[in-house]
Formats: C-alpha cells, sequence, structure tokens
C-alpha cells in the first residue's frame, strides 16, 4: 500500500497579513514542519501544493511541487486536494496536511498512518474537543469520485465532501498541541511566548533537580 504526502501551502493568508507557511519556528519554516513529519515515515511522494507568487519561497528540493497557476490558484483547499490527488496516480492513501500547523510531529503521522491498515474508510480525520480537523487526514484515492462531483459543481466546502464520504473520526486529548493552526500573527505571538514560558519553566525545573541532586551527595 503506497501512501502520498501533501501539502497545501497555496491560501491567501489575509488573516495573516503575510505568506504565514514562511513564518518560522525553531529554525524552520512552518511548512518545513509538515513535510519533515511526513518525511519521517516515507511517505512517497511529498509534494506541497502551492501557485506560482508563492512558488519561489520555498527552498525545499527534497520535495515535488504542484502549482497552481492563473485561474486555478487561490480557489481554497478542496480544490487544491483535489489537483493533488488527482495528479498523484500511483498512491492508495494521501495524508493531507496544510502548512500553518508548526506543533505537528511524526509521532502523530504514524498512529494515523496505522489506522489505514486494512481500513474500509474513504477518509481518517482527526477530532479533538468536537472540532474536526480534516486538513490533517488521510484520505482514499476512493473518496476521490466525490472530489471531482463537488468540485465540478463550485461546491468547495469540505464539510460538504466529507458529509458525503466514509469518514472515521479518530478522537484526540485535548492537550494534544498538533492540532494548533495559526491564523492570526497575535495568536502566533501567544502560543510562542506560552511555549517559551513551558521551556523556561523546564530549564527551572531541571535546575532545581540538578541542585538537589548536588545537596543529597
Ligand atoms: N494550494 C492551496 N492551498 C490552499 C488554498 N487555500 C488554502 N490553502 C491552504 O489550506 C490551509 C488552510 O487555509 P486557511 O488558513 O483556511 O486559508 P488561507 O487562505 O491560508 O488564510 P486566510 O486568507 O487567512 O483564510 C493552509 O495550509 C493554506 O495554505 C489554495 O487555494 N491552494
Amino acid at each position: 500500500m503506497k501512501i502520498a504526502g501533501v501539502i497545501l501551502a497555496g491560501g491567501k493568508s489575509s488573516r495573516y497579513g503575510k505568506p504565514k507557511m514562511f513564518e518560522t519556528y525553531k529554525g524552520k519554516c512552518f511548512y518545513e514542519h509538515s513535510v519533515d513529519a511526513l518525511k519521517a515515515h516515507s511517505l512517497s511522494p511529498i509534494v506541497i501544493v502551492t501557485n506560482d507568487d508563492l512558488f519561489p519561497s520555498f527552498k525545499r528540493n527534497d520535495v515535488e511541487f504542484i502549482i497552481e497557476h492563473d485561474t486555478n490558484a487561490y480557489q481554497g483547499p478542496l480544490f487544491a486536494m483535489y489537483q493533488a490527488l488527482s495528479s498523484i496516480a500511483d498512491a492508495d492513501w494521501f495524508f493531507v496536511l496544510s502548512c500553518d500547523i508548526p506543533f505537528v510531529h511524526s509521532a502523530f503521522v504514524e498512529y494515523m498512518i496505522r489506522l489505514t491498515k486494512d481500513s474500509e474508510y474513504d477518509a481518517i480525520v482527526p477530532v479533538q474537543a468536537d472540532q474536526i480537523h480534516p486538513l490533517l487526514a488521510l484520505y482514499h484515492r476512493r473518496s476521490l469520485v466525490t472530489m471531482k462531483q463537488l468540485v465540478d459543481r463550485n461546491e468547495r466546502k469540505i464539510r460538504l465532501f466529507l458529509d458525503q464520504i466514509r469518514v472515521q473520526t479518530i478522537p484526540f486529548s485535548n492537550e494534544d498541541s498538533v492540532f494548533i493552526n495559526i491564523n492570526h500573527r497575535e495568536d502566533w505571538l501567544t502560543y510562542k511566548q506560552a511555549s517559551q514560558q513551558t521551556k523556561e519553566a523546564h530549564n527551572e525545573q531541571s535546575l532545581t533537580q540538578r541542585t538537589e541532586i548536588f545537596y543529597k551527595k
């Protein structure tokens, strides 16, 4: 069974004010966190779906690109998914990730991939606190027929798509940060500060532990 990786990175980022896929976290662009989470499991191919305006700013040469030209650009995530699924001929499943999820990690990808074994569902989609996350999800080639019908009818709502296919929803705990997607710059500042504070608390704790060990000697 072959699984391809698809990263959607051709949105307008209008709420962010600049192309958010190139914002950095831990020395890597947001979109690279999605690439690397998929790469760890040798999915093949891994494609980034983007457009002519954004393409020159991507620096990775270890992935493939699907470029949405002219009127195909900025048509939304369902259309971008359709572009990818219809042009990757030999994959059974497609792991779709958005480009604005800097806390995504390979353990999440591994967990989801295991669920594809013998699956008869058309999609495997995580749910956290009653919120569905269709842009960190797996889609079977079977779902392409429905996707095409909707795209042809110019109906672009992912929710509508999910209502028409067989979806396995996978619950995740509220603590899991993997689903945090960044839409506004203020959100990113808040998350960065929170993550910094956690790191400092952790450093302080290990310093305290080290000190205790020192005094016990
Ligand atoms: N390739 C491609 N990706 C898209 C398109 N629209 C959205 N995406 C991606 O889908 C994911 C979710 O997009 P959103 O954050 O909802 O939309 P956005 O256009 O990026 O941002 P806003 O303009 O603020 O809504 C992101 O990874 C986007 O890059 C598109 O037309 N083409």
